[in-house]
């Protein structure tokens, strides 16, 4: 039988309502119909086709992303698309391309950080595309340290004025896309300067390029960095370079909506966090979590096709072979995958809830969820997308010697993915912000403050220290309320300790410093636990359509059940639970393998469905 066949047989045994499924994965029924129109339209358009990108040299890769950036603004104008399926159309593009950073930072950067006059003066301009921005915010020297930046912005009283340098080598900008070719603006993220003191890393709007030759305007020394990881993949960025000698700017050109530059050179810290001018990165983290679930179905749905066509093996009396996916390694390395692209397409929905709670809360000056949205964010982007690193290249490995070509486009999907663990924020950085946050919240425990929101299980850590999970055989681990406790006990446990341990240390600094690994697992056991309980709470939901909760629910199940097999030490060593229990949970794992399989081809299948539209142009 042909694979399409195969899979068009398996979709009609389907157990459950595929269609309904669809709504499941899209977020809404409005959600999935813009996504496959979109899907359709991009895999419909010539101009769109990726199968012959990682063949192009660096240079006509380039002039093939810009001609079809164009293509699609041209058919975004001309079909009247809404921001949504104007974001979608892009996202559906597939290839990094300056659009991300103009549309994905330097437009949220102004609507975050600007004040109402800024935006109603630099927004029109970027919505039409009359100017191109950039964020341009790590320096050679300096990515992580956001504090350690030294570009600096100096303002001059005499002229009402800022004058942006680059005093030292290492305060090159460098990496920003967009910025080595086609940016004719970019958010500079300097030092602020008045009257010889400093102020800290502030965002200013800088001019690069003319308007009308494109040239780079007087001081400005600006480039390409090279070629990158890979051969097509994030080449078809242009991420630059960018050098400034003296170089003046309108005292208005700082993003005066966090704090402001009097006319007098008066610095006014406005009675906002300052790290609301680190916001345009939390914005972008809880996006790259969503992300995360897109690129991760999209190895899996290669590595489900593969699985289920590949035989190899197994012929009895010159039968057909053993389909590999009949493999219980094939099955316990797979569905996993397959568990985890769910399992972050839901927490990602709520963590989009989230960021738009704190973006509402902040128009009335309620800063008070900002420490969790921050923690959330970036554990939430740093987990999953080490998770996603790591699934896509296992998928590659699932297929034997075809995921090694390009045309399984399991290659491309790698080498574009991977620095989701770098930029936006190094995954380890992230995740010592997050013990931050934890070791902040242990601290208060006792002080009368409440912990709430994704962190109010530590005010039930008098509990979760002592409790011992209620499992007695594999099929108790099927009860979410088993599975919850005893993430939370193993997330609870491991901070305390981490807090207990910090207090032999002369001082936090030196304390943190000695114990950031234990801080780090500590801050990975909270964030996964995060997503387990968000998988619950999607759950617990109305999910309509046959069956469409109980695949999920099975799903939900094997999501957990892995991740407690792959960490079993954290959990056994905190004492949550026994070796015995542990292997129980094993045990159900394998039956739930089974079920996955042999219950649900077309739940394998379904991804194949959903994302082979994504998947025609590329050539596999
Ligand atoms: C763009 C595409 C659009 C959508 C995306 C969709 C899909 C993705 C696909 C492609 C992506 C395309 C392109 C990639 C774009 C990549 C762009 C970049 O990489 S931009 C540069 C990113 N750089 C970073 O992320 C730098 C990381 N470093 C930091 O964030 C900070 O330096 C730090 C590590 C947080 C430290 O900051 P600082 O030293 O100032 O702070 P402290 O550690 O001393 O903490 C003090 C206090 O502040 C709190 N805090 C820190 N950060 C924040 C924050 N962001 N929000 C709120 N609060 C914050 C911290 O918790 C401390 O609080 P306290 O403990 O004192 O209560
Ligand atoms: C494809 C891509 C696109 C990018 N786009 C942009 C962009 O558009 N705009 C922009 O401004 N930037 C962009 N960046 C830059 C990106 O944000 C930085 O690379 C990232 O913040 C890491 O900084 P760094 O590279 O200077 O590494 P560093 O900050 O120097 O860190 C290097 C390594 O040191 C270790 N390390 C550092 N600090 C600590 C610590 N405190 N504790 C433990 N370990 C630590 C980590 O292993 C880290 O990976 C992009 C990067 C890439 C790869």
């Amino acid at each position: 039988m042909e694979a399409l066949d195969y899979h068009a047989e398996e979709r009609r045994k389907a157990e459950f309502d595929v269609e309904e499924m669809k709504i499941v994965w899209a977020g809404s029924r409005q959600a999935y119909e813009i996504s496959d129109r979109v899907a359709r339209l991009v895999a419909s358009d010539p101009v769109f086709r990726k199968d012959n990108r990682t063949m192009l040299s660096r240079k006509d890769l380039f002039k093939d992303t810009l001609r079809k950036a164009a293509h699609a603004w041209k058919r975004i104008i001309e079909l009247r698309l809404s921001e949504e399926e104007a974001s979608k159309l892009r996202f559906f593009v597939d290839q990094p391309v300056f659009t991300d950073l103009h549309w994905g930072m330097f437009i949220p950067a102004i609507k975050g950080q600007g004040n109402e006059e800024q935006q109603q003066k630099w927004l029109p301009m970027a919505y039409k595309m009359q100017i191109i921005g950039c964020y341009a915010q790590t320096e050679l020297g300096h990515g992580s340290n956001v504090q350690g930046l030294e570009t600096t912005a100096t303002f001059d009283p005499e002229t009402d004025e800022f004058v942006i340098h680059s005093p030292t080598l290492t305060s090159s900008k460098w990496w920003p896309g967009g910025l080595g070719k086609v940016s004719t603006h970019a958010l500079i993220y300097a030092r602020l300067i008045t009257d010889g003191q400093d102020h800290g890393v502030h965002g200013f709007i800088v001019q690069l390029r003319s308007l009308d030759d494109h040239l780079p305007l007087p001081g400005i020394t600006v480039g390409d960095i090279g070629m990158k990881f890979g051969s097509g993949a994030y080449n078809s960025m242009d991420n630059g370079v960018l050098r400034f000698d003296h170089v003046r700017i309108l005292r208005d050109q700082m993003l005066m909506g966090v704090s402001q530059v009097t006319r007098e050179g008066k610095f006014m810290q406005s009675d906002v966090p300052r790290q609301l001018v680190y916001g345009t990165m939390v914005y972008v983290r809880q996006k790259i979590v969503a992300d995360a679930s897109c690129a991760l179905s999209r190895a899996v749905c290669i590595a489900t096709r593969y699985s289920v066509v590949r035989r190899q093996f197994g012929s009895h009396n010159g039968g057909p072979e053993t389909q590999v996916i009949d493999y219980k390694t094939q099955q316990s390395r797979l569905f996993p995958l397959l568990a985890s692209a769910y399992a972050f397409r839901f927490v990602g929905e709520w963590l989009k809830w989230l960021y738009t709670d704190v973006t509402q809360r902040l128009q009335a000056s309620d800063f008070s969820t900002l420490p969790e949205v921050h923690a959330c964010t970036a554990g939430l982007k740093s987990v999953t997308t080490s998770a996603t690193a790591d699934a896509i290249e296992e998928c590659r490995k699932l297929c034997g010697g075809h995921g090694y070509l390009s045309s399984s486009g399991l290659p491309e999907l790698f080498a574009v993915y991977v620095p989701a663990c770098t930029y936006e924020g190094d995954n380890v950085v992230l995740l010592l912000q997050v013990a931050r946050f934890l070791m902040k919240t242990v601290s208060q425990l006792g002080s009368g403050k409440k912990p709430v929101g994704t962190i109010a299980y530590m005010g039930r850590s008098e509990h979760l220290l002592q409790c011992r999970c209620e499992v007695e055989r594999a099929e108790d681990w099927l009860k979410p309320n088993v599975i919850l406790e005893a993430f939370e006990a193993r997330a609870a446990r491991m901070s305390v300790t981490c807090a207990k341990n910090l207090n032999n240390f002369a001082n936090q600094e030196e304390g943190f410093a000695q114990l950031a690994t234990d801080l780090a697992e500590a801050a990975v056991a909270h964030v996964q636990l995060i997503i387990v309980s968000k998988f619950i709470e999607k759950l617990q939901q109305d999910i309509p359509g046959k069956g469409v909760k109980r695949q999920l629910e099975i799903l939900f199940n094997v999501y957990a059940l892995s991740l407690l097999h792959k960490h079993l030490g954290d959990f056994v060593a905190s004492g949550c639970i026994t070796p015995k229990q542990g292997a129980l949970a094993n045990e159900q794992l394998r039956l739930l393998y089974s079920q996955v399989h042999f219950d649900n081809p077309s739940l394998l299948l379904y991804m194949v469905l959903l994302l082979e539209r994504l998947l025609q142009s590329t050539s596999f």
